[in-house]
């Protein structure tokens, strides 16, 4: 029989080092800490295959379709050529440089912090093993190990011409024809990205596109979309086949699509099967999350479990890092309460969220339909950009800001945001809705500069008040 090795006990160990990576301490006089990442690049999801360089892609097929897009303004001659291995150099030039500079500052920055580029599983409470076979033990243990792309059942991963969003950004060039399949955040946003950049894009969605959001919103994206890349939706892909150059797809209707790469982006699924934390007890939900309460504690028979803790996309039902960053701030204050300060909640407001496509989604919170689910007395109302003078610059017929209210308390319970700056014209509704504040006098309340693109907000605002 082997023996297992004795375990290296630390004060703190952290599996993931996404969000993860903001908790190990700066100063030598810290927990001893451990932090465990198996990911091929250092930093998480975010930085090394989501947010960051997706968007620095969105930000040149912004300016491409834009400049596009100006010959309705009067502007001819705009002639683009985008070069993707130009772009896709230059974005993970930058990217694939931070993230070494910070595994070696991990590695090497703090003499109490160790880094383990190791998979781990869980073997008890607060103890785990690693693929080589090391035991690490620890006072106080997170679990910050995200979640990964969902597979299709007959598009498989095997083939060189599928893709999931992590290895789509670093192909060699952009494909001639593309099929995408999903219609979230990730299928609308590489869309967008590779009709930018000259691809023949197929969107294949399984119900309707952005099927979570409010339903005028979606429907201005789709219509919207449909001008630039075929959608085709109520479609599923039922078989699959390929001869190394060219991928065939075929429909539930039984069109044969045949394409020269797809891109799976079906969802995303915590990493709690792989961790092995069902096999510790713990609480999770139907969809596989860590049950957390609101202070971040991972739970077992409804419980906190003693010294563990929970952040970002293995237990939020918002995969978003704003809410991970959030998250990984509780933790850290909670995680020092033997200091003597009192456990911190998480009671964050409504939490934003954008959909970096074109036009640019930015929302929070619920649609009208919801408010009413939720027994609210709520109206809506909607204001188009091109009521305002900034709309009339962009010749822009289609954008809006819709906003849901409670009558009672004159107070936003949603905002659902389509069209240019989406994500930052949402922020004022964020903060008003974040303090509960009434609108009541919001709008006239304070100047809002003429004739920029926030009077949308202005006007919605005005707009809503007059109803109430
Ligand atoms: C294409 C794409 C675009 C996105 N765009 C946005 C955006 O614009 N805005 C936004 O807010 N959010 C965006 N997101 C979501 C955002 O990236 C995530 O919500 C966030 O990164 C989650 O952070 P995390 O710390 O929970 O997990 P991660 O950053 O995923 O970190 C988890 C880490 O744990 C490691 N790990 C997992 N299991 C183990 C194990 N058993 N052993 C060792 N290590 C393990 C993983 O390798 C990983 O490095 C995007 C996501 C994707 C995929
Ligand atoms: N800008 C952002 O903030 C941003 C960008 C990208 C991703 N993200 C985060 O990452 C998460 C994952 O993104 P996503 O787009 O993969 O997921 P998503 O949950 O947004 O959308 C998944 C889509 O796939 C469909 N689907 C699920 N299973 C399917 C199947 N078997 N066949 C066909 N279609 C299927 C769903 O109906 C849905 O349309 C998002 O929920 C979001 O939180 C955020």
């Amino acid at each position: 029989m082997t023996e297992r090795p004795a375990a290296e006990h630390f004060d703190l160990l952290i599996i993931g080092a996404g969000s993860g990576n903001t908790l190990p301490p700066g100063d030598e006089d810290g927990p001893k800490t451990a932090i465990v990442d198996d990911g091929p690049h250092f930093g998480g999801t975010c930085l090394n295959v989501g947010c960051i360089p997706t968007k620095m892609f969105v930000h040149v097929a912004d300016v491409v379709r834009n400049a596009r897009d100006a010959q309705r303004l009067g502007v001819h001659d705009v002639r683009l050529r985008p070069s993707w291995p130009e772009v896709r150099d230059r974005v993970f030039g930058r990217i694939d440089q931070i993230s070494e500079g910070g595994e070696s500052y991990r590695e090497h920055g703090n003499p109490r912090v160790t880094l383990v580029r190791e998979r781990v599983e869980m073997l008890g409470d607060r103890e785990v093993l690693t693929a080589s076979g090391r035991r690490l033990s620890a006072e106080t243990l997170v679990i910050a190990a995200g979640s990964r792309a969902r597979h299709h059942d007959v598009v498989p991963l095997s083939s060189p011409l599928v893709h999931t969003s992590d290895t789509i950004m670093r192909i060699d060039d952009a494909p001639r024809r593309l099929a995408i399949i999903g219609g979230g955040s990730i299928a609308s946003e590489f869309a967008h990205v590779f009709s930018a950049f000259g691809s023949e894009v197929t969107q294949l969605v399984r119900g309707r596109v952005l099927s979570s959001l409010d339903a005028d919103v979606a429907a201005t994206f789709t219509e919207a979309a449909r001008e630039r890349w075929r959608v085709e939706t109520g479609t599923s892909v039922v078989d699959f086949s390929e001869d190394g150059r060219v991928a065939t797809l075929t429909t539930d209707a039984g069109e044969r699509i045949e394409v020269d790469a797809v891109l799976v982006a079906i969802g995303r699924i915590p990493n709690t099967d792989t961790l092995g934390t069902y096999e510790v007890g713990f609480d999770h939900h139907d969809d596989g999350r860590l049950r957390v309460d609101a202070y971040q504690r991972v739970l077992r028979d409804g419980h906190p479990v003693p010294g563990v803790f929970a952040l970002g996309d293995i237990d939020s039902e918002h995969q978003l890092k704003h809410v991970a960053n959030h998250e990984a701030r509780v933790v850290a204050h909670n995680i020092a309460v033997e200091s003597g300060r009192r456990l911190m909640k998480n009671t964050l407001g409504p939490v934003p969220d954008v959909v970096f496509t074109d036009p640019q989604i930015a929302s929070f919170g619920v649609t009208l339909e919801r408010a009413e689910q939720l027994g609210y007395d709520a109206f809506e109302v909607m204001h188009h950009y091109g009521s305002t003078a900034w709309g009339w610059a962009l010749e822009d017929q289609r954008s809006f800001c819709k906003l849901v209210i409670a009558r009672g308390s004159a107070t936003i319970l949603g905002a659902h945001i389509v069209g240019p700056d989406a994500a930052v014209l949402l922020q004022p509704l964020v903060l008003a809705a974040s303090f509960g504040h009434s609108i009541r006098g919001l709008a006239r309340g304070q100047y809002w500069p003429h004739p920029a693109a926030s009077e949308v907000v202005e006007n919605a605002l005005l707009r809503a008040e007059e109803e109430l």
